[in-house]
């Protein structure tokens, strides 16, 4: 149920709000999922009706516990699975990527055990020799989707002639690789020779136009989100006529007897009727004044909710209750869902040995079906499929790119590091946001990657080996030690050990592995740790100043809590802008708790929401080296001014 099998899972259907960051190829294809989304959304309705008489009745009834071998979540998203077939089958299905777990080391959740030192490094961790010889996954994903495989095949037949001609949508045709928006006039001036793009050509078959080509790709792509906006108003009226006359016709939900609570705790219900009373209760919740029960208290319903949800997604109580507390229960539940669905395989393009069309180009000649991430990152790339592992490329060997999640180019982009500068990776290892800093240095200045964790470091060398970056130190200190150890640098990036609550989808075990003493000593790490980046930053750099705290956790704890404890302590910081045009402003407000309101310049990533793991950024700028504490300047160790004193005397 970890990240492994995550593996074979395939890609969720993007939200709208993820089309805006997606590349026009990726938008059509799923043009195609949203549509099948919706119908699948009216299937369950129905489904939903027809059950609603037996559910009322089997609130009650004991079932036989699930197997413990097969998880509820497990059991879950084998339903999960979006149903499609035939090329979009193809381009959901995850990438045959026997690395999925390097990319799960970028970001992976610190596993509390030893105590604050050593507790945050326990996360598995594979060699890049170990990733590029774990090749068996192309056989596994084969016979858990024989279905797809069928379709993907005749796709492959259908394909291998055009393997070394056929062009990436929009990276070929682009240059610059910058605006998405040229393609089309691009593409015309680029298009000679090429037929049509495969992944188009089924619709033009099938109704009956014309196959797409690079010439009407732009106007079919317009008929499409016409006739996608109407299928979708029709669909929501259907939807909301189905809710209404599914209200009226259906028996009032009742919540369980304090007994029959009690009864299902010996013996649990099955999924399907834990998934429908959820539905139920989600349903009640939000029109509570119509549908509660009067002897009945919204805790009441969220009391059931809570036990329901920790049972079928499988959290211990204590997380579910946190990250019930960021969401509206409707969200939350979307949240809880895409938890449960692999995000898709990405990579970055290591611009100091290549460029993205080339590194793209030779992707698709080893038969590599790819995408650009979105517009915002003109060097990733989303690998949908592939029938050799990605990690074990000759483009990968040869350090042409770096498999790592989407989310965890954000910090960096926001960090922004420049030529000739020295910049600081207090939490560095495995090496994903290191190299990329050295890619935009283009291996100038220095760049010191520092990792308390010697075993993590090992793939932090040998990626920066691979990716053939020139310009880093690498070191082991506690970063809390660091102001000591050195200081003075123009961009400090700290990507702290957190609790890993964005990417349990990567990582199933953070459901369950941490309480409120783990939160307690994590947080209090992470907070010494922010004020060692700050105070390791030189305010006076002629270039920079900037510090950028950034998590791969959900929880306001570690992030916003977090942040404005760096404010209160620092008042020679303060948050600028992240300058990432996407993301969720970050709470000033937060169950009674008020942060300083430019905690909403930060930016929250959800993978409901973004379709990436879940991510926090903050960005802060540094003004002074001192602080002013009563009537005394204080300059704490590791800032500039403090070294250019000691130079002075
Ligand atoms: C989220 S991971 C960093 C991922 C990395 N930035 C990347 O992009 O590949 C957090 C890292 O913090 C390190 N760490 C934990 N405690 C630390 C400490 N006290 N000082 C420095 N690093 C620490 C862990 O070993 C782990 O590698």
């Amino acid at each position: 149920m970890g990240g492994r099998n995550n593996k074979r899972r395939q890609h969720m259907p993007l939200p709208l709000e993820i089309e805006k960051i997606t590349g026009k190829a990726t938008k059509a294809v799923y043009d195609k999922m949203k549509h099948d989304q919706v119908r699948s959304l009216k299937q369950k309705t129905a489904a939903l009706k027809q059950n609603s008489a037996a559910k009322a009745a089997s609130t009650g009834t004991k079932r036989a516990a699930p197997a413990q071998t097969q998880s509820p979540a497990g059991q879950k998203r084998q339903k999960q699975q979006p149903q499609s077939s035939g090329k979009d089958a193809k381009k959901q299905k995850p990438a045959v990527v026997a690395e999925a777990d390097s990319d799960e080391d970028e970001d992976a959740s610190m596993v509390v055990e030893d105590g604050p030192d050593g507790g945050w490094d326990n996360a598995p961790l594979e060699s890049d020799s170990e990733v590029a010889d774990s090749d068996d996954s192309l056989d596994e994903f084969d016979s858990a989707n024989e279905e797809d495989d069928e379709a993907a095949s005749e796709d492959e037949g259908e394909d291998d002639d055009d393997v070394v001609t056929q062009k990436p949508l929009s990276l070929l045709s682009d240059e610059s690789d910058d605006e998405e928006d040229s393609d089309a006039s691009e593409a015309d001036s680029n298009d000679e020779g090429v037929e049509s793009y495969d992944e188009f050509s089924t619709d033009g078959e099938d109704d009956g136009e014309e196959p797409i080509t690079f010439r009407n790709m732009e106007k079919r792509s317009r008929k499409l989100d016409a006739q996608r906006e109407e299928d979708e108003e029709m669909a929501d009226m259907e939807l909301k006529d189905q809710d209404q006359a599914a209200d009226g016709e259906r028996e009032a939900f009742e919540l369980p007897s304090s007994e029959q609570v009690e009864a299902e705790k010996e013996a649990p219900l099955d999924l399907t009727q834990v998934q429908m009373r959820i539905q139920e209760i989600v349903r009640v919740l939000n029109n509570f004044s119509e549908l509660r029960r009067p002897q009945h208290s919204r805790n009441d319903y969220m009391d059931q909710l809570k036990r329901d949800m920790c049972f079928y997604y499988g959290y211990n109580e204590f997380l579910m209750d946190k990250l019930l507390q960021l969401f509206t229960v409707s969200e939350a539940v979307e949240f809880f869902e895409a938890n449960e669905v692999a995000r898709p395989v990405t990579i970055r393009t290591n611009t100091l040995k290549t460029r993205r069309r080339d590194l793209a180009q030779a992707l698709i000649n080893r038969g590599v079906n790819l995408d650009p991430i979105g517009k915002w990152t003109k060097v990733g790339l989303t690998i949908f499929d592939s029938p050799v592992p990605v990690g074990a490329t000759p483009e990968y060997m040869a350090g042409h790119y770096m498999i790592q999640a989407a989310s965890s180019f954000l910090p960096v982009m926001a960090l922004g590091p420049q030529e000739n500068e020295k910049v600081l990776d207090m939490s560095a290892a495995p090496g994903g946001k290191t190299t990329y800093c050295a890619a935009l240095m283009k291996n100038t200045g220095m760049m010191v990657a520092n990792d308390a964790n010697k075993e993590r470091e090992k793939a932090l060398v040998a990626n920066i080996h691979r990716l053939g970056v020139s310009n880093a130190v690498v070191c082991n200190y506690d970063g809390r030690e660091f102001p000591k150890v050195m200081g003075g640098f123009d961009r400090v990036l700290l990507d702290a050990p957190c609790s890993g609550t964005g990417v349990i989808s990567k990582d199933a075990s953070v459901k369950t592995n941490k309480g409120p003493e783990d939160f307690g000593m994590l947080t209090h790490l992470q907070k010494e740790l922010i004020l060692s980046a700050i105070d390791s930053t030189n305010a006076d750099s002629a270039t920079g100043g900037y510090i950028v705290y950034s998590t791969c956790s959900v929880t306001v704890d570690e992030d916003e809590a977090v942040v404005n404890y760096a404010l209160s302590k620092r008042p020679n910081v303060k948050l600028v802008e992240t300058g990432l045009d996407f993301g969720r402003p970050g709470f000033t407000r937060f169950r009674g708790q008020t942060f300083h309101n430019s905690l909403s310049l930060t930016r929250r990533f959800y993978p409901h929401a973004h379709n990436m793991d879940g991510f926090f950024v903050a960005k802060f700028k540094k003004l002074s080296n001192k602080i002013q504490v009563g009537d005394k300047q204080i300059v704490p160790a590791g800032s500039g001014a403090k070294l250019k004193q000691k130079k002075k005397h």
